[in-house]
């Protein structure tokens, strides 16, 4: 089934076009990929899946709503998000921002309930954070405050979860404990999973699917096995590409 369709988006800054004609399916209880060079325009995807932006052309639809026709408000039923960089103004303790992620289901004036705390607890004990769970959002590393708001998100509830570039502050241990907690919601919770990433070889051991994108454009999609190859990276980013495999993975490096 598809979770999020994208049909035909194109998005314009005043002067500069940066999405063009962009068709995406988001199947569900899968890691799909968005692996595209700098600046070509995937956070703004996601800003405008989002409603941060707002697109010049196409439809964004799930199997229930148009999307684009949701407050952004109400998309958080929908869709939960972690961002690439997050400043708090006030310096929350570790596990207030991790409930945050259930403020969607309270009423208005509502106050987190036991059940809240439990169940954020459990999650932080699950991801290895919850050591984090007095401190300050604003006194942990870069890399601790990723799994913090991949957490805040998960707590949301909600059946798609956009991730940009989650792992960009993440040493291999924390990757594979994130990929592993995602891997483990989508079985659980039917999670699906659109993730915005550098690491190809993030891409070939935890993604299902990936979409390439060039100049704002698709370049190429399928599943991960089809299009991972060395001729389609090295197009992708102009640069001569090779792969090899490792226990019957491939692996992808650059010289
Ligand atoms: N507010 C803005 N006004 C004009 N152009 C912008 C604005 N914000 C971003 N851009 C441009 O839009 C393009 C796409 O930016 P975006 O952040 O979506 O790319 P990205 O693929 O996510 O990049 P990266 O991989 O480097 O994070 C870039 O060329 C960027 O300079």
């Amino acid at each position: 089934m598809n979770v999020l369709t994208i049909k035909n988006l194109s998005f314009n800054y005043p002067k500069l076009s940066i999405l063009n004609d962009i068709s995406l399916i988001l199947k569900e209880k899968s890691i799909t990929a968005v692996l595209a060079p700098n600046g070509t325009g995937k956070t703004t995807l996601f800003y405008n899946i989002l409603g941060i932006l707002k697109p010049t052309k196409g439809q964004i639809y799930t199997q229930e709503c148009d999307i684009l026709a949701l407050k952004p408000e109400l998309r958080a039923k929908y869709i939960c998000y972690v961002p690439q960089e997050w400043q708090s103004p006030f310096n929350y303790n570790v596990v207030d921002v991790v409930m945050m992620g259930s403020t969607r289901k309270m009423r208005i004036f509502g106050t987190p309930q036991y059940q809240d705390e439990k169940k954020a607890l459990e999650l932080m004990e699950e991801m290895g954070i919850i050591h984090l769970k007095f401190q300050g959002i604003n006194e942990i590393s870069g890399g601790q405050r990723q799994m913090v708001l991949l957490a805040r998100a998960l707590l949301q509830d909600a059946p798609i979860l956009l991730l940009d570039e989650p792992t960009s502050h993440l040493d291999i241990k924390n990757q594979a404990l994130l990929f592993r907690e995602l891997k483990k919601q989508v079985d659980k919770k039917n999670l699906s999973v659109l993730i915005n990433i550098h690491d190809p070889n993030l891409v070939n051991i935890y993604a299902d699917e990936v979409y390439m994108l060039k100049d704002g454009k698709n370049f190429r999609n399928g599943q991960v096995n089809e299009v991972m190859n060395a001729k389609n990276l090295s197009e992708l980013y102009g640069l001569e590409v090779k792969t090899g495999m490792i226990d019957s993975r491939s692996f992808v490096y650059v010289y």
